[in-house]
């Protein structure tokens, strides 16, 4: 059952591209403290369904809702926290200034910007980084600054879409234990999307999407 305390409530969710229906009447509640990994073959709507959670994409019919951010994210910049495929750092931006930026765009004053910046770089363990320009860094020393990125500003929720499809098998291991640590950390909600079983298994939740559906009880 839903409540105030969930971070994300979505009803009869539907998302179409013109012909393409990606999301299909989904229901689905994301408890505060849940670790949900949404699995499912390619083209079954994880990404489209994730893009609904975090509120960067509009349902075409259904209603998506954040109770404890007072109803929409676009209100609170900072308090879900996306992590994608690759990291997109800012390549003319240090390790430090790129973790940092949410917060600037988010027009927090430069100072609190950087010091919440190295709170989540030492959380992370990923200090000695912080003057660092990301060609110096490994795909997944770059991957897990992307992942202090989305924590820097203390989000209820962490949404990442196939954050380890670009890592080898112990890279992905080394960043889901960051993320699900982070998560801990910080008290927020994770939802993933993963091709990769190993990966998957490490979250007690689990959306198994087909056709656009969640196949199974959201469970978390
Ligand atoms: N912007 C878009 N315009 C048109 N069709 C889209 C768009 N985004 C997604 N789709 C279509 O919606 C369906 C679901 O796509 P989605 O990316 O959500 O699946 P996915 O499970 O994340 O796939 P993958 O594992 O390959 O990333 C696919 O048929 C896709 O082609």
């Amino acid at each position: 059952m839903a409540t105030t305390g969930d971070v994300f409530i979505g009803e009869h969710l539907v998302r179409a591209f013109g012909p393409t229906t990606a999301v299909r009447d989904v229901t689905c509640v994301v408890p505060a403290s849940a670790r949900i990994a949404v699995t499912g073959v390619s083209g079954s709507g994880k990404s489209t369904l994730l893009h609904l959670v975090a509120g960067i994409d509009e349902p075409t019919s259904g209603v998506a809702g954040w109770p404890r951010l007072g109803g929409h994210p676009r209100r609170h910049p900072g308090r879900i926290g996306i992590v994608l495929q690759r990291p997109a750092l800012v390549p003319t931006l240090d390790v430090g200034e790129n973790v940092a930026l949410p917060l600037l765009l988010a027009e927090r004053p430069a100072e609190a910007a950087r010091h919440a910046a190295a709170a989540a770089l030492r959380l992370l363990d990923l200090a000695d980084l912080t003057a660092r320009l990301p060609h110096e860094l490994s795909g997944g020393q770059a991957q897990r600054v992307a992942v202090a990125r989305a924590v820097a500003p203390g989000p209820d929720l962490i949404v990442a879409d196939e954050p380890t499809a670009a890592l080898d098998s112990a890279g992905a291991a080394h960043l889901v234990d960051v993320l699900l640590a982070a998560a801990d950390r910080i008290g927020a909600a994770l939802v993933l999307a993963t091709h990769d079983t190993a990966v998957a298994d490490r979250f007690p939740g689990r959306w198994r999407m087909a056709d656009g559906a969640i196949r199974t009880e959201p469970a978390c």
